[in-house]
C-alpha cells in the first residue's frame, strides 16, 4: 500500500513518548488537548484515524477528503473522569444503565496503554495503519467490579479507508468465577442534517425504548427516519446496518461480529440543551449507531476470551430513479 510517511499538522505539534513503542511505522503517538496522548493512523491518500489512549476512544476517523466521518462535539470535554463526548467511546463491563455501575461503564474513562506485544490476531497483510491497545483493572477498578480482566483493542485502517476495531475480552480471574458484562462500540456518525438520514437493516426488530423504561415493541416495516429523540435498543439485529445520508449521497456501512444487538440514539434539542459538554444544535449533525451486547450480557469463565469486531465504511450512495437499492447497500 503506498500509504505517506507520518507528516503533517499532527505530527509538527507530535512529542512521541520515549516509553511507548509503535509497531506500524503508519501510527504516531502525539498529544491532543491537556496533553493527552492519542495516536495518528495513517493510512492510504488523506485517511487516517485518531486514537485517545484515555478510554481507547476513537475521535477521528477521516476519508479520502479529510473529511472526518466520525462526529466529536465541539463542547467535548477532554479531561478526566468525563468521557470524550464523539467518535467511539468503548462501553464495557456495563451499557447504558443496565447494573450498578456508572452510566456505561468504567473503560471509557481509563487510561489505556499500547500493548506492543499483544496475542496473535490474524492481520490482513495489505493493513498498515494499527494499534493494539490494553486495559487491566486497577486496584480502584477492582473495588467496584472485582474481576480480573484483560481487555485488548486492536484498532486498524484499511487500505481503502475502512475504520475496524477488534475488541478481545479474557477473564483472568485466579479463582475460578466467571464474570458477565454488557458492551457498546458507542459509535457516533457524522451526518449533513438528522432529517436527511435513514437507517436502514433495522425494519421489523425488536427493541427496547430507553424512553418508555426499556418496553418490548417492534419496529414498523420501514426504514427508520428521524423527527425526534430515539434511544432504542434494537435486539438481534443483523450483522449489516445502512446509514444513509441522502444530503451527502453517502452510505456508512456498519457491520458486527459477535454484538447481536444495535442501539440507535439522538438526544434531540431538549436533551442536547440539557448536556454541558455537546451543542445545543448538534442534534442535527449527528446519529449513534452502536453495535452492542446488551440484552443477553456475555458471561466469561477464566481463561475464555470473547471477541467483539465493529467494521465502517462509507460509500457513495447509488440511486436507481430516486430511490436506494437496500439490497446493494446491504449486500455489498
Ligand atoms: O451521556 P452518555 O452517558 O454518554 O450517554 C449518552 C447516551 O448513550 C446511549 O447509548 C444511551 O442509549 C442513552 O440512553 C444515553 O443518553
Amino acid at each position: 500500500m503506498a500509504a505517506p510517511a507520518p507528516s503533517g499538522a499532527a505530527s509538527a505539534a507530535a512529542s512521541p513518548s520515549p516509553l511507548m513503542q509503535l509497531p506500524s511505522p503508519f501510527a504516531e503517538l502525539v498529544k491532543g488537548p491537556s496533553g493527552l496522548e492519542k495516536v495518528v493512523l495513517r493510512g492510504a491518500r488523506n485517511c487516517c484515524a485518531e486514537i485517545y489512549l484515555y478510554g481507547g476512544q476513537v475521535t477521528s476517523w477521516k476519508n479520502d477528503n479529510g473529511e472526518d466521518l466520525l462526529f466529536l462535539s465541539s463542547k467535548a470535554i477532554f479531561k478526566p473522569p468525563k468521557a470524550i463526548r464523539g467518535g467511539i467511546p468503548i462501553c464495557f463491563p456495563q451499557f447504558g444503565s443496565h447494573g450498578n455501575l456508572e452510566q456505561h461503564g468504567f473503560a471509557r474513562n481509563r487510561f489505556w496503554t499500547i500493548d506492543n506485544n499483544p496475542p496473535p490476531l490474524p492481520l490482513n497483510p495489505a493493513i498498515k495503519a494499527f494499534v493494539d491497545l490494553i486495559l487491566k483493572p486497577s486496584e480502584e477498578d477492582l473495588k467496584i467490579w472485582p474481576h480480573s480482566f484483560e481487555f485488548r483493542l486492536r484498532v486498524a485502517l484499511g487500505p481503502s479507508g475502512d475504520l475496524s476495531l477488534t475488541s478481545r475480552i479474557r477473564n483472568n480471574n485466579p479463582d475460578g468465577r466467571p464474570f458477565s458484562y454488557t458492551f457498546a462500540y458507542h459509535t457516533y456518525f457524522s451526518v449533513s442534517d438528522i432529517s436527511e438520514v435513514r437507517v436502514e437493516g433495522l425494519e421489523t426488530m425488536d427493541y427496547l425504548d430507553n424512553l418508555k423504561a426499556k418496553e418490548r415493541f417492534t419496529e414498523q416495516g420501514d426504514a427508520i427516519v428521524f423527527e425526534s429523540e430515539v434511544d432504542k435498543v434494537y435486539l438481534a439485529a443483523p450483522s449489516k446496518i445502512a446509514i444513509i445520508d441522502h444530503e451527502k449521497k453517502r452510505t456508512f456501512v456498519v457491520t458486527k461480529e459477535g454484538l447481536p444487538d444495535a442501539v440507535v440514539w439522538n438526544p434531540w434539542d431538549k436533551k442536547a440543551k440539557a448536556m454541558q459538554d455537546f451543542g445545543d444544535a448538534e442534534y442535527k449533525s449527528m446519529l449513534c449507531v452502536e453495535p452492542a451486547s446488551v440484552e443477553r450480557p456475555i458471561t466469561l469463565k477464566p481463561g475464555e476470551e470473547w471477541k467483539g469486531r465493529l467494521v465502517l465504511s462509507a460509500v457513495p450512495s447509488s440511486y436507481c430513479s430516486g430511490q436506494l437499492d437496500p439490497l446493494k447497500v446491504l449486500q455489498g
